[in-house]
């Protein structure tokens, strides 16, 4: 095929490979079907979201935003994604509209770093129909990864306060492209590393590395695996539970530390089995009494949030914990599960109409109309009283006392007044125009850290955190309801026909 790569280490057969074909093949049947019917081209708008916070936390922290932009400002079908879909079978014509195709919509969303909540519009995507149904798998795809892991890495920088994290998960993670987007969400979240050297070169993360059981069984024993590895490393942390960690390894990397003196920076040792908290009591006494008490303690195995709060509850002298397979793969909520549902469409005179999902479980019926989400902040104590989610016409700065309602069950209410309403949405591209400038990774981490500040610690606490509001304002409520009754109208008018029809 003429669309092979030359170089023989490509990853991947295609030079001009592109992530226009990353998306579900029921988007380009779709897709046909709107072009052959003219409707490709009418305003859809969709609102991405999630419906649960992961982890029973008491928040979310969104990240991928990023990579949503990089993807946005690329998409096209490229020679070979086009070549592809002709052997599949789509006709010429449609094939040459798709060519042609690029991003023109508008993106509205939270910022990277942000605290997000159940049922609110992290992102609101405005485009011809044909544009925003063809990226909505790839969005979900990046927003749903990047948040779970920003938001798990928040969860376990909580437990971890003033230590410091280290991301250790790259050999565990699902593949390679979840390994480095996984490490920068966990930075963004509050840890302070990685292992990752690439993610390293990729987005100025800082790295760091201790060595492996592999490298004290390669050279037979501690001792002279850590003389080596000291002759060729200034900052030394030497692993010492290979053989017998307080009567082997934590006096050979003091005897080490020692014979080498000035010539190394020896930051620690780390222990990677056994009881962490007792060897981690232990080495800290042997390390202190041998004059070294600088040296940090840093611990890995299998950790979590719940193994690092029990750890501290037992007194445990770690100061740097690695945290690898249970940060990266999510292990005890593999998804987020945020979906991306239409909210609003163009009709044949060109008027916007809001359209309506109904479900039976209340919850998962969705909020019709362009919205806008606002942090609610009390300007007494600077603290969040909860978000609030407006069409986009209603300014809720503008009320003195503001009522928050609960969505489903409404008559939990309350007023506020003396409050700041802080728009959480940017407008991230204007009519296919990229018009936001990206914050640093610095500042999206910094951002991140002064979010969790207007948080109130009840919805903070790792079990059975309060539960934050997210409200409608009255005419967004009115405006759901309204479509509610409409499309049960539709379903009985239907019913009515038909039993016209059977008799
Ligand atoms: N004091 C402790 N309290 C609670 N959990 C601990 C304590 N010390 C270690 N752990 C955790 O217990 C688990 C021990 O797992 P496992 O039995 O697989 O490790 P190990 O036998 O010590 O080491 P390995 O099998 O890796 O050589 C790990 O998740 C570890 O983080
Ligand atoms: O436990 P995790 O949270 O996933 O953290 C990463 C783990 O990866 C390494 O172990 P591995 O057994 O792969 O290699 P090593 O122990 O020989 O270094 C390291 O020692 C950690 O235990
Ligand atoms: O540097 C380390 O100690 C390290 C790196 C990756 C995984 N586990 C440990």
């Amino acid at each position: 095929m003429n669309n092979l790569a030359n170089n023989q280490f490509s990853p991947l057969p295609y030079a001009d490979d592109g992530l226009a074909l990353h998306t579900d093949k029921y988007q380009i049947n779709m897709t046909e079907a709107y072009w052959r019917d003219q409707m490709y081209n009418r305003k859809a708008v969709f609102d991405v979201y999630f419906r649960k916070i992961p982890f029973q936390n008491g928040y979310a922290v969104f990240a991928g935003l990023e990579r949503v932009i990089r993807y946005l400002k690329a998409f096209r079908f490229t020679e070979s994604d086009l070549a592809y879909l002709k052997e599949e079978g789509y006709g010429g014509d449609y094939l040459a509209y798709l060519e042609t195709l690029r991003f023109t919509g508008t993106v509205r969303s939270m910022r990277e770093g942000e605290l997000v909540f159940a049922n609110e519009p992290i992102m609101q995507i405005e485009a011809p129909l044909a544009e925003a149904q063809l990226i909505e798998t790839a969005v979900l795809n990046i927003v749903n990864y990047q948040t779970l892991i920003a938001s798990k890495a928040s969860r376990i920088k909580q437990v971890i306060e003033d230590g410091i994290s280290m991301e250790f998960g790259t050999r565990r993670a699902q593949e390679m492209d979840a390994a480095v987007w996984g490490t920068r969400a966990a930075y963004i979240a509050g840890f302070e590393a990685t292992s990752n050297v690439r993610a390293g070169k990729l987005f100025g993360i800082p790295t760091v590395g201790t060595h492996a059981h592999a490298m004290v069984q390669a050279y037979r024993d501690e001792y002279t695996a850590f003389r080596k590895y000291a002759e060729c490393h200034k900052d030394c942390v030497f692993l010492v539970d290979t053989y017998d960690t307080l009567r082997s390894g934590v006096p050979t990397a003091i005897q080490v530390a020692k014979e080498f003196g000035d010539r190394i920076n020896f930051k620690g040792i780390r222990l990677d089995s056994g009881d962490l908290a007792y060897f981690s009591k232990e080495a800290r006494k042997m390390l202190d009494e041998a004059g070294f008490p600088d040296a940090k303690i840093y611990a890995t195995n299998d950790l979590d949030e719940h193994t690092i709060m029990n750890l501290k509850a037992q007194g445990a002298k770690i100061d740097v914990w690695g945290i690898g397979t249970k940060l990266i793969t999510a292990y005890d909520q593999p998804a987020l599960g945020a979906v991306y549902k239409m909210i609003s469409i163009e009709d044949e005179h060109g008027t916007m109409v809001d359209t309506i999902k109904i479900s039976s479980n209340p919850e998962k019926i969705t909020t019709p109309g362009r919205k806008k989400v606002y942090r609610i902040i009390n300007k007494g104590n600077q603290k969040a009283e909860g978000d609030y989610i407006a069409l986009e016409h209603e300014n809720p700065q503008r009320e003195g006392r503001l009522k928050m309602f609960h969505p489903v069950h409404t008559y939990i209410a309350k007023f506020v007044t003396n409050f700041e309403a802080r728009e959480l949405h940017q407008t991230i591209f204007k009519d296919g125009e990229c018009v936001y400038e990206l914050p640093t990774l610095q500042e999206i981490r910094e951002f991140a850290a002064d979010n969790l500040q207007v948080l109130w610690e009840e919805y903070k606490r790792l079990l059975n955190p309060a539960e934050y509001p997210v409200n409608l304002s009255q005419d967004c409520w009115d405006n759901k309801m309204k479509l509610i009754e409409e499309a049960r109208e539709k379903v009985q008018q239907r019913m009515a026909n038909q039993d016209l029809q059977d008799l």
